[in-house]
């Protein structure tokens, strides 16, 4: 039973990059729960993807022990939090587990819009914030300049923020101290009756479902009956224990601790990030606040390339989701690409993630279809039906045209913190995209801007778009906004005469015509040429609006390669052969993979 007194629990919030995994791994080595050897990788992400791309999908936590100067021993939980607008909501209920946070803000960078959504939240749920003010080794690092952002742009007292080097190993120790002295412990009545938080859940193969909590009251116990009070379930806790960063079983988890149970669950379905666990008898009767159950909001189809790989993909989709409660599928079958699934996610980000994962992992070669937002349409009666509201998950599914009343679309408020030079070509590309500007604000030679935009614009290449622009320096952040009534039309690709149901979206009508006509322009580059003429054209319902041709073509590949090197005409016939394996075909058009997605980017607008 740890004292209550001696518990600090925080978080790191940071935008991506600044430091946040360097400086966790240094805090745990410095509280000795690694060997050196073990620290050579960073602990805290622990997925390969989340390495490579440098970001932070799911939360963990680890337990550590430190001696302070004050010469009491502390546990300490640092919990690392996501770091992208996807996972929004696994963020607040981390933070929710804490009662402070530190704010790694790069010495050189200074404060950017990611450190703003996560510090106001932090701020929210009353956290005791310690700004750590990171990469001081840096030759551009300016602490000053730094301090005085915080101050102006968030206002918090920057004054006595803690300097480091992650990277060096220097500030760590103040570190430490700030968090025993200036983040207050946890309250919580042991006595009273159990509520802890889920914070997290994952699949283990080994132990099932491990779900991460915060214990608020009473006390969490093995062998204890135990209810989610969201959920509905009820389940017998088999395991209590916490991450040190290794996995460690205790003998219980008291009132304001974090760690780990399972309890034989088999999906994380049934352990909902949010939920209260409560004891079966004499338990809480009014859940923790703040529980959402989180919604996929883009949607696109994934087949295999290979039509033989699809119950390969069924299996790797199902693996996957073990892991991911938040991420759904269902099957589909498309007229041109076989059998597939639709599947939801939360962003896109989330989205490539798990199309990565299964080429990468899984090893499959997908194509993705054209992702898309969940539309609401009404629709009128007919002779044989009632008028209905319906959501459209795919654009393949829109109904008859001349039943629809009235479409709607989501919206999100979006947040772009950028230097001023970019914010021209910024603004024009948010104009582009059906923007609605509603304030803009100048902080230390820096523009935030706020813009209201359709998701739809937002979901195929806009972040792509603002990071090349800026030359990497925006950054944006948002949330939804509801739905609003859109003149939206049902964009149909049409390769030698058929429709491509891959690649048919919704848009605007305004902007119908300019995206049609640079599909077409792309798709002309795209596919390559045949024996004979292939027109590509872009319809709204019967009408073409955009129409480019792909001139026929000898076949014979070899022909430019005259003179005798017989070495180089067989890899141009082998490439030609593998090539093929990569396309598919669409009456007696062969399409490359790559083209699904590519034809959607909307290019140097
Ligand atoms: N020079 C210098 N580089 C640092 C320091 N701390 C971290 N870095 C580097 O900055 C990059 C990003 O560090 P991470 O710790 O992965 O950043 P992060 O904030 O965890 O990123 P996300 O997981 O994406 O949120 C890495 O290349 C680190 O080596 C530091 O103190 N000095």
């Amino acid at each position: 039973m740890t004292d209550l007194s001696k518990i600090r629990n925080f978080s790191i919030i940071a935008h991506i990059d600044h430091g946040k995994s360097t400086l966790a791994d240094r805090l745990i080595q410095h509280c000795g729960g690694l060997t050196l050897r073990e620290m050579s990788e960073q602990v805290l992400d622990n997925m390969d993807i989340e390495r490579e791309r440098g970001i932070t999908i799911k939360a963990q936590t680890v337990n550590l022990r430190y001696t302070a100067e004050d010469g009491e021993t502390y546990h300490l939980n640092l919990m690392d939090t996501p770091g992208h607008v996807d996972f929004a909501y696994e963020v607040s209920r981390s933070l929710a587990a804490c009662e402070g946070a530190l704010l790694v803000v790069d010495a050189a960078q200074g404060v950017e819009a990611q450190t703003l959504a996560n510090v106001y939240q932090s701020i929210e749920h009353d956290h005791e914030i310690v700004p750590v003010i990171n990469k001081i080794d840096l030759p551009a690092a300016d602490p000053d300049k730094v301090k005085a952002e915080i101050e102006d742009i968030i206002g918090l007292p920057a004054d006595d923020a803690v300097l480091t080097s992650a990277k060096s190993g220097i500030g760590i120790a103040e570190v430490l101290e700030a968090v025993v002295k200036r983040i207050p412990p946890p309250v919580g009545d042991r006595e009273a009756p159990l509520k802890a938080m889920l914070v997290d859940s994952w699949y283990d193969p080994y132990l099932g479902v491990v779900i991460l909590v915060r214990v608020i009251d009473g006390v969490l116990k093995k062998g204890q009956g135990v209810r989610f009070m969201q959920g509905g379930t009820q389940h017998l806790i088999d395991r209590v224990g916490a991450f040190t960063p290794k996995r460690v079983e205790l003998p219980e988890l008291g009132p304001g601790e974090i760690g780990f149970i399972t309890a034989q669950i088999k999906e994380v379905e049934q352990a909902r990030v949010g939920d209260t666990i409560t004891t079966v008898k004499g338990g809480a009767t009014k859940a923790l606040a703040g529980y959402k159950e989180v919604q996929p909001v883009v949607f696109c189809g994934l087949f295999p390339v290979d039509a033989a790989e699809f119950e390969k993909l069924r299996e790797s989709i199902g693996k996957l989701r073990l892991n991911d409660a938040s991420f759904s599928y269902e099957m589909e079958s498309s007229a041109a690409l076989g059998f597939g699934f639709r599947c939801g996610f939360l962003g896109l980000l989330h989205l490539e993630i798990i199309q990565e994962r299964l080429t990468r992992e899984y090893d499959l070669d997908l194509i993705t279809t054209a992702p898309s937002v969940v539309y609401r349409i009404a629709l009128g009666h007919t002779k044989n039906e009632d008028a209905k509201v319906i959501e459209l998950h795919n654009p393949a599914d829109y109904p008859d045209p001349s039943r629809i009343e009235m479409i709607e679309e989501p919206w999100i408020k979006a947040v772009i913190y950028t230097p001023d030079d970019y914010l021209g070509s910024i603004l024009k590309l948010c104009q582009d995209r059906r923007g609605i500007q509603t304030d803009l604000t100048y902080v230390a030679g820096r523009a935030q801007v706020t813009y209201e935009l359709p998701l739809n614009e937002v979901v195929f290449d806009f972040y792509d778009r603002l990071k090349s622009i800026s030359r990497g320096y925006a950054s944006f952040d948002y949330e939804q906004i509801g739905l609003r009534e859109g003149d939206l039309v049902k964009m149909s690709i049409l390769v030698n005469n058929e429709p491509v149901d891959a690649l048919s979206l919704i848009v605007h009508r305004a902007v119908a015509e300019e995206r049609g006509r640079g599909m077409c322009e792309r798709l002309k580059d795209l596919i390559p040429r045949h024996l004979f003429k292939i027109p590509i054209q872009a319809a709204i319902g019967g009408k073409v609006i955009a129409r480019e041709t792909i001139a026929a073509l000898r076949k014979d590949v070899t022909a430019k390669c005259y003179g005798g090197d017989i070495s180089r005409k067989k890899k141009l016939l082998d490439k030609q052969k593998k090539g093929k394996a990569r396309m598919r075909e669409y009456g007696n058009v062969s399409i490359p993979q790559e083209a699904f997605i590519a034809a959607l980017r909307m290019g140097e607008e």
